[in-house]
């Protein structure tokens, strides 16, 4: 297998030849899924452009185009197609209980300018509690613009209901509309399609894996709801280094700037909802992830004590969640946490995940201010640009991403 792997790079290397696209942000093998920042796939120049060929070729060597499930689904199937069914996910145990529920977490009580029922400790206490024990929580009384919120809500719908033929016009190098990144025609299938895209800096953007024409509103949509994210972003990371008792400005500044995109899942139901996932267990490669569950379809799990945990949806709430990089630069105090999608029966889920990265100039690597008093640090140091290139690495060995940059420290 990997011989055969190989020369299929190899030979991809040498024609240049683009067999089948990725999918970034969905790509995934074996426990984790990855994720990062590719600008510099679009015209780095020097370094970057030399990783370009190297990296993208391999991957779209190895990508292999699925169908929509969606579409699948729509031709009313009998049966489901054994590329999605997983055994292994029978008999886990998924604990459902009031005393194991995500933290939920008030952002009104945390706002420090102009707030007038003034500011929570215990309340920061429960943030930090939520990001070292969970790593995620749900998010209230955030602040977002509603009518933001709102279009997002309705655009994000219509997209879903074009035709097959018009979404899949979204598609470029390696964004789009399809499915989860595939590597083989033997790998079990994801119960979901995506729309993947780069939304900040605008730079990144590639407009030809946005929608062209239907909705009408969608760049605008996209636009305010991105930077009302952009916002809960800086936000949100401020709070977390004061409570890491680090200096507020520096953290911020590591994420000023940093690449922004959006994945908007949609999920199916399936007649047999216990045999597939919507998302396989992964946890993000990125800075931190603020989740839109858009129609209130419950259907996230996540890990802790060792089992699966369900999210209950709160309306109006988003839900975040620490990634790979904020665990890595807090030293391990922060936590990024496996999670995974399971499928409803009757009705579809719909979820937009932003993912905000840290500045292509951030060694990612455990901050040396938390590194005293004795602390080793967890893990090593990597520019961005190597960590760019581990999730890819990770990717083909099926290895998990902080594995690889956990330090033994025994
Ligand atoms: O749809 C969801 O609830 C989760 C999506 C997710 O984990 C992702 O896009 O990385
Ligand atoms: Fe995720």
């Amino acid at each position: 297998m990997a011989a055969d792997r190989r020369e299929r790079e190899a030979n991809a290397r040498m024609s240049g030849k683009r067999e089948a696209r990725m999918r970034k942000g969905g790509e995934r093998r074996g426990e984790r899924e990855c994720r990062g920042g590719w600008k510099w796939d679009r015209g780095g120049g020097g370094e970057l452009e030399e990783r370009k060929c190297e990296v993208v070729y391999i991957w779209e060597s190895l990508s292999i185009d699925a169908s929509s499930v969606q579409d699948l689904v729509s031709k009313n199937l009998e049966t489901i197609p054994s590329r999605y069914i997983r055994p292994e996910i029978d008999g886990e145990i998924v604990v459902t209980s009031i005393d194991n529920e995500v933290p939920v977490i008030d952002l009104s009580k945390l706002i420090l300018d102009g707030n007038k029922g003034g500011f929570s400790n215990e309340e920061m206490k429960k943030l930090h509690l939520a990001c070292q024990e969970w790593g995620f929580f749900q998010l209230v009384n955030h602040g977002v613009d509603e009518e933001a919120m709102k279009k997002m809500v309705e655009d994000v719908r219509e997209f879903f209901e074009l035709p097959v033929e018009l979404k899949k016009e979204c598609s470029s190098e390696i964004e789009g509309y399809g499915q989860a990144f595939v590597l083989s025609e033997e790998q079990k299938l994801d119960w979901g399609d995506m729309l993947y895209f780069s939304t900040r800096p605008d730079s990144a953007r590639n407009y030809k894996a946005w929608p062209a024409h239907r909705p009408l509103t969608f760049r605008e949509t996209v636009n305010k709801y991105s930077s009302e994210m952009e916002r809960m972003k800086t936000i949100l990371v401020g709070l977390m280094a004061k409570n890491l008792g680090i200096d507020q400005g520096k953290f911020i500044d590591l994420f000023k700037d940093g690449l922004q995109s959006m994945r908007l899942n949609y999920y199916p139901p399936c007649p047999d909802p216990s045999k597939v996932l919507g998302i396989s267990p992964h946890s993000d490669a990125t800075g931190i992830t603020i989740l839109l569950q858009l129609n209130e379809v419950d259907g996230l799990q996540i890990r802790h004590g060792g089992n699966w945990v369900p999210v209950k949806i709160i309306p109006g709430a988003l839900l975040v969640n620490i990634g790979d990089v904020i665990e890595i630069l807090s030293n391990g105090i922060y936590k990024s946490i496996e999670h995974r999608v399971v499928i409803n029966k009757e009705k579809e889920r719909i979820s937009v995940a932003t993912f905000h990265e840290a500045h292509t100039s951030v060694l990612v690597g455990p901050l040396p201010e938390l590194i005293v008093d004795g602390e080793t640090e967890m893990y090593r140091s990597v520019t961005s640009a190597e960590f760019l290139k581990l999730i890819l690495s990770q990717k083909l060995d099926g290895k998990s991403l902080l594995d690889n940059l956990k330090l033994k420290n025994e």
